[in-house]
C-alpha cells in the first residue's frame, strides 16, 4: 500500500482512494494502447480479440458513482498471497474489482477473493482473524466518512451500523443497484455457496432474493472464470419490465457478459398469438405431459415388414426382417435422445451388411461402411422405422388431433383433460396456429427430446414461484450439467400452477437433492408496512413465516377511505409522494391503468411504465399490479385493493396479487379505496399471549 504523508486518518484514506483510482486509469491506459495490428492470425481472431480489449476496458470504467473501495479488513496476521490476489501484508482495501499499481501490487482487492470474505462474515463471537473491520461512506463520489469496527476488542460493544443503514435507505432513482458494500452474512453464505451445488432460496418480499442471486453469479465468474466463460451463464426473470430494472447491476460489478432471458423467451420455438385458459394452461404446464410428448415424439417408430437389401457392384447384401427387427428394438430401448438414434440406426444397418461382406470374403473398411449407411435402401428402411420429427409439428397434430391425443395420453389425462387441452378450432398450419405461452413450452420438450438441448455452467431462476412443472423442465435442461440457483417466494405465486413447496418444484428442475435455505430479514419495506401485508400470510401461504424488517420508519403506511372522488385522490397522493426524494409508484389494478393514467395526464402528472428507467427528473411510475413482481419504489401509492384482489380469477391469487402490491415500498405506502378493504387486510390479528 503507498505511504501517505498525511497523519489525518480520514485524509489517508482519501489519499489512497486518489491513488487508487489513477493506478486504474493507468491500468484502463494500458489496454486501451494495446496494439492488436500486429497480431497475426486470421480475421476472426482479430475481432475477437478487439471484443476482449474492448470488454476489458469497459470493465475498468471509473465510475463517479460506484466507488473504488468501501471497505478495509486489518488482520491481526499476515495473510498468505494467494488469499490475496497477490497482495501480502495485513490490511487490505475491499472493492467491486481488483485495482494495481504500475508495479503490480494490489492496491485494492475485489470483493470475492477469499481475504475479502471475513468482511462479510465476520463477529465479535467469530473475528476471523480480523482485529478492525472499516466501512467507508461516500457522499457524491467523495470519502467522507469511516466507520470502524474491533472485532476482538472486549470492551467494544455492538452498534447498529449508521453507514450500513444510510446505504440501505439511500433513495432509489433509477435501475437496481448492486450491494457489494453492505451484503449481509446469511446472504453472503448464499452467494459463495458451492458452484456444484443448486441452491435454492425462499424468502419474503425484499429479503435480497433477486441481489443475492446476481451476486452470486458474479461470484462464481470470479471463482470459476474459465471454466464459465465456456459454458455460460444466465439470469431468468419474470419479464422485460424486470431484466431491464436488474440488468445493470452485473456490469457495474465488472460483469458484462452473462446473459437475461424470461422463460418465454427462452422456448421461443414459434409465434405466440394466443391465451389459453387457465384449465389448459394448467393442463399443459402439468409434469405428465412430459410423458404424452415422449410417446408422441416415438409414436412414428414402426418396425421393419421388409429385408433391406444393399446392391453394391455385382453383390447383392440383405439383412433379414428379424435382423432390422433387433436393431429397432434396441435402439428403442436404449436411453438415448430420439434424434441420436436415428443417426444410428442407418450405420447400425450398414453395420449388419458389412458382416455379410466379411463372411462373404470381402475385406470392407470404414469407409465402406459409411457409403451403405447411405444407401438409398437404407435410408429408406431409416425412414419407414424412425421417421424425422419436427417438434413443432408434433405438438401442432397433438393439440388438433383428438385420436392421436388419445393414443399419446392414454392412461396419462383423462377424457375430459384431453378435451381442455384440444384445440377448439383445429386445422391451421404449423405457421399460422394460435400457439400460446404453454404450447411453447412443449414444444421446447419435444424438441429436448429429439435433440439434447445445451446445458449452461449456471443458471439463476428469480420469481421461479411462478413457473409451471413444464417450465421449470425447460429451465432444468439448460443447467442439466451445470448449477442453478432458484430464488422465490411461495406467498408471491399468482400463476394458477404456481408452486406450492420448493422440494417438488425442484424435482421438476432435475436437481431433487438442492438445499433450501430462508431468508426472513427484510431489507426494502418498512416494519409496519411489511407487518400490515403479512396479515394476508395466513391466507396465502400458512405455512410461511412473516418478514421481519431492517428498517423501522414509524409514519411509513397510511390507509385512507376515500368517499368520493377516488382517482383525484390518488393523483393528489401521488403528488405528495413526489414531493420527497426518489421514486414514486402508483400500483393499481390491470383494469384501473387507462382511468389512472388519464388522470395524471389530465394534473399534468408525466408518468413512465414500468421497465422505463426513471431519472431525477421522471420519477413516477404508473404499475399496473401484474407487472409490479420484483419493482420497487420509495413511495408506493396502492390504488384500490379490492379491484387488485377481483383483477385475478380466484380470491387466493388475487390476494397474493395484493400481497406483491402491498411489498413494494422502501420508504412510504399509502394506501387508497373507495371499496371495503378485503376482510384478512381489514382484521387486525390479534394481540399474540
Ligand atoms: N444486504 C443488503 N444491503 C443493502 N440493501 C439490500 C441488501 N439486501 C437487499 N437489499 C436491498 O433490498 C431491496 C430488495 O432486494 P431484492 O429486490 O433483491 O429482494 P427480493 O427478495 O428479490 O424481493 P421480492 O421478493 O419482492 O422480489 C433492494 O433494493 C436491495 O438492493
Amino acid at each position: 500500500m503507498p505511504a501517505t504523508s498525511s497523519t489525518d486518518p480520514l485524509q489517508r484514506e482519501r489519499d489512497h482512494l486518489a491513488a487508487s483510482r489513477a493506478a486504474l486509469r493507468v491500468m484502463r491506459e494500458d489496454v486501451e494502447s494495446l496494439d492488436t495490428t500486429d497480431v497475426t492470425g486470421t480475421w476472426v481472431t482479430a475481432i475477437v480479440l478487439n471484443k476482449q480489449i474492448e470488454a476489458r476496458i469497459a470493465a475498468l470504467a471509473d465510475l463517479a458513482h460506484t466507488p473504488l473501495f468501501f471497505g478495509r479488513l486489518d488482520y491481526l496476521h499476515a495473510i498468505s498471497e494467494e488469499l490475496a490476489e497477490g497482495a501480502t501484508g495485513e490490511s487490505f482495501y475491499i472493492g467491486r474489482r481488483h485495482v494495481h499499481d504500475a508495479a503490480g501490487d494490489p492496491m485494492v482487492i475485489d470483493w470475492r477473493a477469499p481475504v475479502s470474505q471475513p468482511f462479510y462474515r465476520a463477529s465479535r463471537t467469530d473475528p476471523q482473524d480480523v482485529e478492525r473491520r472499516r466501512r467507508f461512506g461516500y457522499t457524491g463520489g467523495e470519502l467522507t466518512a469511516y466507520e470502524d469496527e474491533h472485532l476482538t476488542d472486549p470492551a467494544e460493544t455492538d452498534a447498529a451500523s449508521a453507514l450500513l443503514a444510510a446505504e440501505i435507505e439511500k433513495p432509489r432513482v433509477g435501475p437496481m443497484r448492486d450491494i457489494v458494500a453492505t451484503i449481509q452474512p446469511e446472504q453472503d453464505e448464499i452467494v459463495r455457496a458451492d458452484v456444484g451445488g443448486t441452491v435454492c432460496v425462499q424468502g419474503a418480499p425484499g429479503t435480497g432474493k433477486t441481489a443475492v442471486g446476481l451476486h452470486r453469479v458474479a461470484y462464481l465468474l470470479y471463482a470459476h472464470r474459465e471454466r464459465l466463460a465456456r459454458t455460460g451463464t444466465l439470469v431468468i426473470g419474470p419479464n422485460d419490465a424486470f431484466l431491464s430494472y436488474i440488468e445493470q447491476v452485473l456490469p457495474a460489478l465488472g460483469e458484462l457478459a452473462v446473459a437475461q432471458s424470461t422463460v418465454q423467451q427462452l422456448v421461443a420455438h414459434v409465434e405466440v398469438r394466443a391465451e389459453d385458459d387457465p384449465e389448459a394452461a394448467g393442463l399443459k404446464g402439468d409434469a405428465r405431459m412430459a410423458e404424452v410428448l415422449r410417446r408422441a415424439v416415438r409414436a412414428g417408430i414402426a418396425l421393419p415388414t421388409e429385408p433391406c437389401v444393399v446392391v453394391r457392384g455385382s453383390r447383392r447384401w440383405r439383412v433379414p426382417v428379424h435382423e432390422l427387427t433387433e436393431i429397432v428394438e434396441e435402439l428403442k430401448a436404449r436411453d438415448i435422445r430420439y434424434g441420436a438414434a436415428r443417426e444410428a440406426l442407418p450405420q447400425r444397418i450398414a453395420h449388419a451388411v458389412l458382416l455379410k461382406m466379411e463372411q462373404g470374403g470381402e475385406a470392407p473398411d470404414d469407409r465402406v461402411q459409411d457409403a451403405v449407411a447411405r444407401n438409398a435402401q437404407v435410408k429408406a428402411v431409416v425412414k419407414a422405422c424412425w421417421p424425422p420429427v419436427d417438434p413443432a409439428k408434433l405438438v401442432h397434430r397433438l393439440l388438433n388431433e383428438p385420436e392421436f391425443l388419445a393414443a399419446c395420453a392414454d392412461g396419462v389425462l383423462d377424457e375430459e383433460e384431453q378435451r381442455a387441452v384440444l384445440r377448439t378450432k383445429p386445422g391451421r398450419s404449423v405457421r399460422t396456429a394460435p400457439w400460446t405461452p404453454a404450447d411453447a413450452v412443449l414444444i421446447d420438450e419435444a424438441t429436448d427430446l429429439v435433440q439434447r438441448t445445451a446445458s449452461l455452467g449456471h443458471v439463476v431462476l428469480d420469481e421461479a414461484q411462478d413457473l409451471s412443472p413444464m417450465q421449470y423442465r425447460a429451465v432444468g435442461r439448460r443447467c442439466s450439467t451445470g448449477s442453478a440457483t432458484v430464488l422465490g417466494d411461495l406467498a408471491q405465486g399468482t400463476t394458477p400452477w404456481a408452486t406450492a413447496d420448493w422440494a417438488q418444484a425442484l424435482h421438476h428442475l432435475g436437481k431433487p437433492g438442492a438445499h433450501v435455505e430462508e431468508l426472513t430479514k427484510g431489507f426494502r419495506v418498512p416494519e409496519e408496512v411489511i407487518a400490515y401485508a403479512s396479515r394476508l400470510l395466513p391466507a396465502i401461504a400458512p405455512g410461511l413465516a412473516p418478514a421481519t424488517s431492517v428498517r423501522d420508519a414509524p409514519g411509513s403506511l397510511t390507509v385512507d377511505r376515500v368517499e368520493d372522488g377516488l382517482d383525484a385522490a390518488v393523483v393528489a397522493a401521488c403528488r405528495e409522494a413526489l414531493a420527497h426524494e426518489g421514486s414514486t409508484g402508483l400500483i393499481a389494478a390491470d383494469a384501473r391503468i387507462p382511468a389512472l393514467a388519464e388522470a395524471l395526464d389530465a394534473a399534468g402528472l408525466g408518468h413512465l411504465t414500468p421497465g422505463t428507467e426513471t431519472t431525477s427528473k421522471a420519477r413516477l411510475t404508473l404499475v399496473p399490479a401484474s407487472l409490479a413482481k420484483g419493482l420497487e419504489y420509495d413511495y408506493v401509492v396502492l390504488d384500490e385493493p379490492a379491484a387488485v384482489v377481483a383483477g385475478e380469477p380466484d380470491e387466493r391469487t388475487g390476494l397474493r396479487r395484493l400481497y406483491v402490491a402491498l411489498t413494494r415500498a422502501v420508504s412510504g405506502l399509502k394506501v387508497l379505496h373507495a371499496q371495503p378493504l378485503p376482510e384478512q387486510l381489514a382484521a387486525v390479528p390479534a394481540p399474540v399471549g
